[in-house]
């Protein structure tokens, strides 16, 4: 059975082309690249190439915007920490109810750490952020604002640009978790307000371990990771060389595909929804349909647990991942489908299907041959299906009276 790997929103395959750009790097030219000898050398001269690679990819003016990180969680607890750090008269922080656990963990222990206040903007139905609560938001008090520039579940693109310009008039920083955008939308950082900007190199094809910190020219800046004075004095501790010019052939070839990321992967992703909807009653797509990142479709399959459509989807050789948070240990739904008010019932059945440049039709079609039968039989098993209820009830009578573990897998939670 071929595999199908539909989860490119949770990591990438390394593209061929930037194995072989790393590998010298670790058998031949493996200085330190601070050293002052040839080894060394060699080592800073591609550290300094992957830097005008990634300006590339991100339309940076400047090629010492870019520090390099060890990925987009480093980088996103950088750029807020770092704001706090240089106006420490400012006490507030502004995000989404949406964003990553880089930003929101983080922003909870702030809260709770250092009485930070935060704003948690929310979102609507389709996951667009609520404009008029955004504005209300910005004051003086704010040091930074903090919004994706696109969510890594539902795929929905926030209008960064407008929503930088705005923070600017209170002056606070703007910054944005592009790790999910970068490599799939054009992005052209001159031209905007955006002070800071976290991408990852395992989302675009490029090795995990790695990613970058923009920060705009004249940002105020102070090192998350104090020690040396490596990346400018910006990231202390040697570079991970091997890493970073894996990240610089990533985001060359992140740019060759681009083209390709909006048109044939986009019609593959828009097939695959169009056909399940037409295929299983009551499925519906969580997220904005006008402004979503090509390659993402995020599916509630409703009164039916996604756990359990991926564990049946992976007996068949096809990996994606669920709307829900179970696999982390919590049976609570998403909070980004929560802070979207999606129904629980719906939220629970939700699946992320992830494309990319490596996926074909023949993934599709394999999704829509076995989806609907898979759908069919948990629908069946489901506790909250009519049919079901009596079963449920006795199997939760059997609980009671047995060990968890022999009842564990039986839909944790039946929301
Ligand atoms: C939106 C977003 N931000 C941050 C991260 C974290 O990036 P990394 O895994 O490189 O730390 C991810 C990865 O899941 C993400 O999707
Ligand atoms: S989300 Fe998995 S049991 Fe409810």
């Amino acid at each position: 059975m071929r595999p199908v790997y539909l989860d490119n929103n949770a990591t990438t395959r390394v593209d061929p082309e930037v194995v072989q750009a790393m590998l010298p790097f670790f058998t031949d030219h493996y200085g330190n690249p601070s050293s002052n000898h040839d080894f060394g050398a060699s080592a800073g001269a591609a550290v300094r190439k992957t830097r005008l690679q990634v300006q590339t990819l991100i339309g940076a003016e400047f090629d010492d915007e870019i520090t390099f990180t060890s990925g987009g969680t480093e980088s996103d607890n950088t750029a807020i920490l770092s704001a706090l750090e240089v106006m420490p008269e400012r006490t507030e922080i502004v995000t989404s109810a949406v964003e990553h656990s880089a930003v929101l963990t983080l922003c909870a222990h702030l809260e709770k750490a250092r009485g930070i206040k935060v704003h948690r903007i929310p979102v609507d139905r389709h996951g667009r952020i609520d404009l008029d609560t955004y504005k209300a938001a910005l004051t003086p008090r704010v040091a930074i604002v903090s919004i994706m520039s696109a969510n890594n579940e539902t795929g929905t693109i926030f209008p960064v640009p407008e929503l930088a310009e705005l923070a600017k008039e209170v002056g606070a920083l703007f910054h944005t978790d592009a790790v999910q955008a970068v490599g799939k939308l054009a992005i052209d950082l001159k031209s905007t307000a955006i002070d800071m900007l976290s991408l990852s190199g395992h989302k675009l094809h490029g090795p995990k371990g790695v990613g970058a910190l923009y920060a705009k020219r004249g940002v105020r800046f102070c090192p998350l990771i104090k020690g040396g004075r490596q990346e400018g004095n910006r990231r202390a501790g040697t570079e991970n060389t091997p890493g970073i010019v894996g990240l610089g052939m990533a985001a060359e070839l992140a740019l060759k595909f681009m083209d390709d990321a909006n048109t044939r992967v986009k019609a593959l992703r828009d097939r695959l929804e169009k056909e399940l909807l037409q295929r299983i009653p009551h499925a519906f797509v969580a997220g904005d349909l006008l402004k979503r990142l090509p390659n993402t479709a995020n599916i509630a399959f409703g009164h039916i647990e996604g756990e359990g459509i991926l564990h049946f989807l992976n007996r068949e050789g096809i990996a994606c991942s669920s709307g829900s948070a179970c696999a982390s240990g919590s049976l609570e739904p998403s909070h980004v489908l929560v802070a979207m008010n999606i129904p629980n019932s719906a939220a629970h059945g939700a699946i992320r299907f992830s494309f990319s440049r490596n996926n074909g039709e023949e993934d599709v079609d394999r999704v829509l041959e076995v989806m609907p039968g898979i759908v069919k039989k948990l629908h069946d098993l489901s506790p909250s299906s009519p049919a079901r209820r009596k079963d449920f009830n006795q199997l939760q009578l059997r609980a009671t009276t047995q060990p968890p573990s022999t009842v564990s897998g039986q839909g944790g939670c039946n929301a």
